[in-house]
């Protein structure tokens, strides 16, 4: 066992050294387009299944509390987490659209949509992606393995970040590290500090 767990950590320093090499354009592209949106009064919403739904959790925290800078709220929302509205809409419509229709409800043109899945297969963040470019929104995308159908979905407008990696756990570690970069980036762009 002891072997098995500093496989996971050589894994996973080994995956995020190659999305060190992969990833930084798009997540400066990423978070270019988050502060468009936030300087023109827009928000951010943000779904993921399972530790996906941490993550887009994690990130509306950051948001609307603090990252690691003082400053004021920011508009972010998880669809995540209001139980009475997901077990309504799956009991009555279907799983597949716990998040469009509060994309349908609550999305506006200008808007982004920061859709999570390591796989690109998650039949509700599909929906969700499908929902937002409906509403004239714009997806961030954070995905792995060969992006699945939720990469197709995606135009120039948009932006994949996509960990080179097929593991599913490996893929949400970087996925995390992404968001933290997202914050960051937003942060140091929209309140520039002395002492960087
Ligand atoms: O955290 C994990 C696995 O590490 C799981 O909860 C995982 O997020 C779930 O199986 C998700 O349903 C996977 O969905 P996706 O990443 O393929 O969209
Ligand atoms: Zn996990």
């Amino acid at each position: 066992m002891l072997e098995r767990i500093k496989d996971s950590f050589t894994h996973s320093i080994q995956t995020k050294i190659d999305a060190s090499e992969a990833l930084p354009e798009s997540i400066e592209k990423a978070a270019q387009m988050m502060v468009q949106c936030l300087l023109a009064g827009n928000k951010i919403l943000a779904c993921g299944n399972g530790g996906s739904a941490g993550d887009a959790q994690h990130f509306s925290a950051e948001l609307l509390n603090r990252f690691e800078v003082e400053r004021p709220p920011l508009p972010a929302i998880a669809l995540t987490t209001d139980t009475s509205t997901i077990t309504a809409i799956a009991n009555d419509y279907s799983y597949d659209e716990i998040f469009s229709k509060q994309i349908l409800a609550l999305g506006q043109s200008g808007d982004i949509l920061l859709a999570i899945s390591t796989s690109g297969h998650s039949g509700n963040v599909i929906k969700a992606i499908e929902a937002a470019l409906s509403r004239d929104m714009t997806i961030v995308a954070l995905t792995g393995k060969d992006g699945g159908p939720m990469a197709g979905l995606l135009s120039i407008n948009d932006v994949e970040i996509r960990v080179p990696s097929n593991s599913t756990a490996r893929i949400q570690e970087v996925h995390l590290l992404a968001i933290h970069c997202l914050c960051d980036n937003i942060d140091r762009t929209l309140f520039p500090q002395d002492e960087q």
